[in-house]
């Protein structure tokens, strides 16, 4: 399990990231999100060792992490540092062996992350050749090539066509299931709520939000919509519900508690008839926008 405990990171007078602290446990995909200056580079390049920390520590298997631990990850940090003149091929075995492959490892492994990627017949071209998009697939193979024991991604998805965003992801879940305790920071919201199980949301340095997106879910307030045959004002006078919205036959509301649910259909099923009364989960985005406003 990775761990980060009080991480802090001034920038002269700017604390740019004040006491963050979360687990990104085995096996557990975990989004990283917040809005542009959150925190959230600045925060993996901690956790990297690449930026110094000013305060709090980052933790691997129960115990404070060394450069020989951190070697074992895979980091795709924000600055993508490939080599543009040197071929995709080349490139790729050359960090495997950095890493401690053998040559015919490593050259296994890049042919088939290349393979995986849609890559295989510009294995020989040099990198600056290939198209922005096709630059971010060989720093993902990059950042896996020698199987590492947890991932560091600082917006992988950013710049993927949508096939490879598929490739990406289910590359991530493999890894996932195999065990390895996966942290990316991505912008896309719709994603980060297909893939994660688990999200970290930062907001000016500062984590406002953790945890599974169903604890997430839960521990904002629950809303219920009620979709009656007929006009649904009267809602306004029941007792111990508080009113988000009223449009014709629908409302929406939040029950202060259970038994104010049970008078409100009562009273809905009194005047006619009940055509929807269900609780009303909130997206991803919905309770990013809630704890970040
Ligand atoms: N090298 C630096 N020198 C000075 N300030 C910095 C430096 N790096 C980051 N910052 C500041 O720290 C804060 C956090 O930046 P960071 O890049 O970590 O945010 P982020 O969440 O990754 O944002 P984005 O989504 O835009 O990439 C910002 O206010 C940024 O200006």
């Amino acid at each position: 399990m990775l761990e980060v405990k009080n991480l802090t990171r001034r920038f002269g007078e700017h604390i740019a990231v004040d006491d963050v602290s979360f687990d990104v446990a085995d096996g557990r995909l975990t989004g990283f999100v917040g809005g542009n200056g959150a925190g959230k580079t600045t925060t993996m390049r901690m956790i990297m060792g690449v930026l110094a920390i000013h305060g709090g520590e980052v933790r691997w298997d129960g115990r404070p992490i060394t450069t020989a631990d951190r070697q074992s990850f895979g980091y795709m940090p924000e600055e993508r540092g490939l080599y543009p003149k040197q071929p995709v091929l080349d490139q790729l075995v050359y960090l495997g062996r950095l890493h401690g492959q053998s040559a015919p490892a490593a050259r296994a492994a890049a042919t088939e992350l290349l393979e995986r990627f849609g890559l295989a017949d510009r294995a020989k071209d040099k990198v600056e050749s290939l198209s922005l998009g096709n630059q971010q697939r060989v720093q993902i193979a990059a950042a896996v090539i020698a199987d590492p024991v947890a991932l560091v991604l600082d917006e992988p998805f950013s710049g993927l066509d949508p096939l490879a965003v598929d490739s990406m992801a289910d590359l991530l879940r493999e890894y996932a299931r195999r065990g390895v305790p996966v942290l990316f920071s991505s912008h896309q919201l719709d994603l980060v709520e297909r893939l994660c199980d688990a999200l970290v949301i930062l907001s000016g340095g500062h984590v406002v939000a953790s945890g599974t997106a169903d604890e997430l879910r839960r521990s904002g307030r629950v809303r219920h919509r009620l979709v009656a045959g007929d006009d649904v004002g009267w809602v306004r006078d029941v007792p111990g519900l508080t009113v988000v919205d009223v449009d014709g036959p629908t409302a929406l509301v939040e029950l202060h508690d259970e038994a104010t649910g049970t008078r409100l259909l009562t009273e809905a099923l009194r005047r006619g008839s009940v055509r929807e009364f269900a609780e009303v989960v909130p997206t991803v985005s919905e309770i990013y926008r809630e704890v970040t406003a």
